[in-house]
């Protein structure tokens, strides 16, 4: 155990556990070291599944901590599986609502035992939206307790109207039919903030003929527990998301627009710090050196995040898409991507793509799309690589795979102007007229302009001392979290 200093003993104390994917871990991770740099002590709490992965994909030092940011752990609730494979999300989702809740009381009982934990008392706990498990121990304590939702706040919208979509009707769906007869086309209006919206931009649970779905029924909870929390974070920044975050404002407690936390953290200057990552991939250095090798805007970067699955038909057509754009591509390809199956490239492909083409399997993302080759990019337009591309000024392919992401598309294409969506069946002709369209001709640049001002505009919300995100953490910190507001009770 590390020795804590009499100072150490008497910092605030917060608790953060996110749900325990990668695109959760990471943005509060950040959260995290943005609380340690202002003062708190920082308990962080990984699964025992991903401490695992961690260990394996970073070294020990990726979790060994500090005396004052310590890492800890508790089991999911999961058989043990493959430390390389991605836990499935809908099982996640049920054992850690199931089964997180004795463990992590009892994580907080060791940590308030201060005599022979030797850290400060926990003061706050700050859980990822989807953990909400957590809320019932912050009542026990009477601390303040804050739900960190890392999908963009127009996903958390949507997830809000969950239960109007299942009380009018919209879903689940009549039959199997109503997933290709243009059901799914119909324009909704009642929802402030994301007016003319399709059911099929909504997050994708929707889409479900089971009146039992599991996901549903999860996320109604999860949303309506949020209620109750002292505050409510997001990754995002105002002038992005400004209608819909007005609308959160209105359901839920005081909501904080605390992004791109990325940009925000480049003023969390310790070196101490930089050792403690979060990616459950080891990452590929080459990338970059690739990337050195080539002209400005002249790459196409495809990468489908940490969850998503293709077929292996998909990943042909996307290989073929791609050789037949003629467009340079790095391609990150995670071992697990086809399911059940190991990802397999005809060697035609690979003869025929050598000159132009790296593949790897997986990277230092955030510092690929900010790299001045990178002129478009092809995402499943997760959160976190779309707000990366967003602050990197990338325009994108979107091929939304599940979750918000079809929400996240949408806002894309129709609102901030800076993608184009790609059919879910993905056929390689379309592929390759989309890479040209975005790399090569005036749609492209029309996209890349605008996401130019998207970017201006994230890094001036993440400016010291007076931009929006920045003004908002510092409010969270001294408003929630340094203050006696507890949650509110059932
Ligand atoms: O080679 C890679 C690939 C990914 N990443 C990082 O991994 C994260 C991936 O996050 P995201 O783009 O949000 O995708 P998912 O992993 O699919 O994220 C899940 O979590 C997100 C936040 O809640 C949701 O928006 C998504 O729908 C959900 O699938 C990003 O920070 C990337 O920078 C890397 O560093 N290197």
């Amino acid at each position: 155990m590390y020795s804590i200093s009499a100072e150490d003993l008497d910092k605030p104390h917060a608790v953060c556990i996110p749900y325990p994917a990668q695109g959760h871990i990471s943005p509060m991770l950040k959260l995290a070291k943005i609380l340690h740099h202002n003062g708190f002590h920082i308990t962080f709490v990984n699964t025992e599944h991903n401490h695992k992965r961690l260990l394996k994909s970073r070294g020990p030092d990726s979790v060994k901590g500090l005396p004052s940011f310590q890492f800890e752990t508790i089991p999911d609730g999961l058989p043990p599986c493959d430390p390389d494979t991605t836990q499935d999300i809908f099982s996640l989702s049920e054992s850690t609502t199931n089964s997180c809740s004795g463990p992590f009381k009892e994580l907080l009982t060791k940590l308030n035992n201060t005599s022979l934990s030797n850290v400060p008392p926990v003061s706050c706990i700050v859980s990822d939206g989807a953990m909400s498990f957590t809320l019932a121990a912050a009542q026990d304590l009477g601390i303040p307790q804050v739900f960190f939702w890392t999908p963009s706040a127009c996903g958390l919208l949507s997830y809000m109207h969950y239960r109007d979509l299942v009380e009018k009707g919209y879903t689940p769906l009549k039959d199997e039919s109503y997933l290709t007869n243009g059901y799914l086309e119909t324009t909704l209006d009642w929802i402030p903030g994301m007016k003319g919206v399709r059911l099929r931009d909504l997050p994708s649970f929707i889409r479900t003929t089971n009146p039992e779905e599991y996901m549903i029924k999860f996320l109604i909870q999860e949303t309506e527990r949020s209620k109750m929390a002292s505050a409510i974070v997001l990754n995002t920044f105002e002038p992005l998301e400004r209608e819909v975050l007005k609308s959160l404002q209105a359901l839920l407690p005081p909501v904080y627009a605390i992004g791109p936390l990325h940009l925000l953290m480049e003023h969390v200057d310790d070196k101490n710090l930089e050792k403690l990552g979060s990616n459950l991939w080891k990452e590929d250095p080459k990338c970059l050196e690739w990337l050195d090798s080539k002209k400005p805007n002249s790459v196409v970067y495809v990468n489908f995040g940490s969850i998503t699955p293709m077929t292996p038909n998909q990943l042909i057509e996307f290989a073929w898409g791609l050789a037949n754009s003629q467009v340079d591509f790095l391609w990150i390809i995670r071992p697990d991507i086809v399911s059940g199956n190991k990802a397999v490239l005809p060697p035609e492909f690979l003869e025929e793509t050598k000159e132009r083409g790296m593949l790897a399997s997986w990277c230092q993302q955030q510092q690929v799309l900010s790299h001045v080759a990178v002129g478009g990019f092809l995402t499943h337009s997760g959160w976190n690589s779309t707000l990366e591309s967003i602050s990197s000024g990338v325009p994108m392919i979107c091929w939304p795979f599940f979750a918000e992401q079809q929400t996240n598309c949408w806002f894309c294409c129709t609102q901030w102007e800076i993608g184009m969506e790609i059919d879910n069946n993905v056929k390689r002709d379309e592929v390759k007229s989309l890479v040209r369209e975005l790399l090569t001709w005036e749609k492209g640049n029309e996209m890349k302009k605008k996401a130019l001002e998207w970017k201006k505009l994230a890094k001036e919300a993440a400016k010291k001392p007076g931009g929006s995100s920045y003004v908002n953490i510092d409010k969270l910190i001294n408003e929630i979290l340094l203050s006696s507001k507890t949650t509110r009770q059932y």
